[in-house]
């Protein structure tokens, strides 16, 4: 099988620091695939790079075997890759609603015809229900409620269904349960098993190794700037992860990448 999305020897320096020194990178369609790695590894601007935010030095990124120059976050959207990032870019004070369409909202002609297009909301409000309800997130919600009235975990549930609604290829997050208690963490987790039993592939960035042991598929461990090894988490202990993780462990060479 191909990778879906693959990356080689991508560099990116800032400076006189080498965020990524010649970094590969393969998600398979349909996997769960945890990066790992400690402060300062170069995960974010790995993600970075693959979601648009930031070009490589150096290195070239295919999707689908295609090759892919993203400009900007945006031209990623539009290949399929959906980013679901720390902060969770959502707008507090607009709702639900409003926040999933965010820059992409959909309109129809107006009275004055083509030219002057106005906003379709019963479509946009009939589209959110659906998605939210597909992930099973409709109970708690109402599509109508600000997003500042939800609680962490809800406002990370919106975002993950933002980010399945539109990513038909990828949808990338980067430390989705950092923030969140142990019931919302759950929820999350669970959602990452939603969008991956629909079909779409997940790059999940997270220091949580119970929450990575517990959902990926198989898991690429970063270090200094580059894919250390990638293993398989039914074939290795949290411990020896992280010992490789931090250095105080070499991967077995049929683990290395
Ligand atoms: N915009 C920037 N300007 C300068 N240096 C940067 C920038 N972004 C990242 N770096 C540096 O690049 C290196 C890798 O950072 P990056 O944020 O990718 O690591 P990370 O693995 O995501 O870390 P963490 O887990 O702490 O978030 C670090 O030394 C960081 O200081």
């Amino acid at each position: 099988m191909e990778p879906l999305l693959k990356a080689r020897g991508l560099v990116k320096r800032y400076g006189k620091v080498t965020a990524l020194d010649q970094c590969d990178f393969d998600l398979y369609p349909g996997e769960v695939l945890a990066v790992i790695g400690d402060n300062g590894a170069g995960k974010s601007s790995l993600i970075k790079a693959l979601s648009g935010a930031v070009r490589p030095d150096e290195g070239e990124i295919t999707l689908d075997g295609q090759p892919m120059h993203f400009n900007s976050p945006l031209e990623a959207r539009k290949a399929g890759i959906e980013t679901v990032y720390q902060n969770l870019a959502l707008s507090p004070a607009l709702s639900i609603c409003d926040n999933m369409f965010l820059g992409r909202e959909i309109r129809r002609p107006g009275p004055l015809g083509q030219y002057f297009r106005m906003l379709d909301r019963p479509q946009m409000r009939k589209m959110a229900r659906e998605k939210l309800t597909e992930l099973g997130l409709m109970t708690i919600q109402n599509i109508d409620q600000p997003v500042e009235t939800l609680s962490g975990g809800q406002r990370q549930g919106v975002a993950v269904a933002r980010a399945a609604a539109f990513g038909s290829r990828v949808v990338i997050m980067d430390e989705p349960t950092a923030a969140l208690g142990v019931k919302e963490s759950r929820r999350v987790l669970e959602l990452i098993l939603d969008v991956k039993r629909r079909g779409l592939p997940i790059v999940l960035i997270s220091h949580n190794m119970p929450h990575v042991f517990e959902v990926a598929d198989r898991i690429h461990i970063h270090r200094l700037g580059a894919r250390l090894a990638v293993v398989d988490p039914k074939e290795i202990s949290m411990s020896d992860a992280v010992a490789m993780m931090t250095g105080a462990m070499q991967p077995p060479t049929a683990a290395a990448a």
